[in-house]
């Protein structure tokens, strides 16, 4: 059994692990992490997890993180960084689900995130888990940045366009997302009558996960890709729906079969029938990214859909996935849950 620790247990992505690790085959929870909640049981807080889980929430103490194989970060951006160099010293591996990794660029970190970089030695050595990108890397990987929700359901959606070099010009990524994506912090926007029976878009003129995916899509191209990223707010729980347009001048590519052989061994990508609507409720509590392709009669643009659980696909259910690799273990392992519909 895998021993595993999370710092960070009482926000929406550290639940969301729980509820994904109880019901894991190869984990034994030994650490879960709240300065907030430490002592109460775990279960007392999140009902769900009475009878699988008897652990209570304890001080985040390097120390004690130190007895496991494996911890993941649910915290917010700046935190894993601090404790993460002590950690691999002491050969623990980690997956962090915040920001501290992502950015190989240290100066771009600090653009972004308003911060400088603890560890700039170590981000070299940090693997981007996105597994449908970086699969091999991730299995020898002591340290992994899990992608951000939105950078997953963007990224999955265009790279097979971008592999092949087929797109001319800008990207469009017109992205919705659900509240949970904020995390469960108090913060006006996320109040019942801030976000529902509401629609907005945010962060229009710069959003962290910017460069994020043009670091991503550069990376799969070879050079940088010219990309408008914007997403909006929209009165749901749980999930995010992209909208992605591309130019895609030579109408000789079946993009249908260029999709499906390029996720045909891909078992978290669905790519559905040529013009099908993914919704995010056929994803919802499940590790799938569903996409859909759609090739208008006239012009150049090429649409794309892709939809995901941004707890899930997008960040814990992602971290798990992650975790598997690293450990040798079967990629599924925890992670066959079929979405809630309704
Ligand atoms: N929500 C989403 O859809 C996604 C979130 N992410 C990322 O995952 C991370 C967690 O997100 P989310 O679960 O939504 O966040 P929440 O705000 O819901 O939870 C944050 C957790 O971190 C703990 N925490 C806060 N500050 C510290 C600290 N200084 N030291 C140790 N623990 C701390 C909190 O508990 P306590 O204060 O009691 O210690 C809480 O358990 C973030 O970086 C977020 O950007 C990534 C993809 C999607
Ligand atoms: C709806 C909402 O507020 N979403 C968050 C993004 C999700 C997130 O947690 O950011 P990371 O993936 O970088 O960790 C936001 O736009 O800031």
């Amino acid at each position: 059994m895998i021993k595993v620790g999370i710092v960070g247990g009482t926000g929406y992505t550290g639940v969301e692990l729980l509820r994904l690790l109880v019901q894991h085959p190869d984990v034994q929870l030994e650490v879960i992490t709240s300065r907030s909640e430490a002592g109460l049981p775990v279960a007392d807080m999140y009902p769900n997890l009475r009878g699988h889980l008897d652990l209570a929430f304890s001080q985040p103490d390097v120390n004690t993180l130190k007895q496991c194989d494996l911890v993941f970060f649910a915290t917010p951006n700046g935190i894993a960084m601090q404790q993460v160099p002590e950690l691999l010293e002491a050969g623990v591996k980690v997956v962090d689900l915040a920001a501290d990794f992502r950015l190989s660029d240290p100066a771009v970190w600090e653009k972004w995130y308003g911060m400088p970089h603890a560890c700039e030695n170590i981000l070299a050595e940090a693997v981007y888990g996105l597994p449908e990108i970086n699969r091999a890397k991730v299995r020898e990987a002591r340290l992994v940045a899990n992608p951000g929700c939105y950078p997953t359901a963007v990224q999955l959606g265009f790279l097979p366009l971008v592999e092949q070099g087929l797109i001319r010009g800008d990207l469009v990524a017109d992205c919705k997302s659900g509240v949970s994506g904020a995390g469960r912090q108090t913060h006006l926007g996320s109040l019942l009558c801030e976000a529902s029976e509401n629609f907005k878009a945010y962060g229009v003129p710069g959003h962290r996960h910017l460069p994020e995916i043009r670091q991503g899509l550069a990376r799969a191209a070879g050079h940088e890709i010219g990309l408008t990223f914007v997403p909006h707010l929209t009165p749901m729980i749980r999930g995010i729906h992209a909208t992605l347009y591309a130019q895609v001048p030579d109408r000789s590519v079946d993009l249908q079969a260029l999709y499906e052989q390029r996720y045909a061994n891909e078992v978290f990508v669905d790519v559905m029938p040529a013009g099908s609507h993914p919704e995010t409720r056929s994803v919802k509590g499940s590790n799938r990214c569903r996409i859909a392709i759609h090739r208008p009669q006239d012009g150049d643009t090429v649409v794309i859909l892709s939809a995901i659980d941004n707890l899930v696909k997008g960040a814990a259910g992602q971290a798990v996935h992650n975790m598997n690799l690293m450990f040798g273990l079967d990629e599924q392992a925890g992670l066959g849950h079929v979405a809630l519909l309704p």
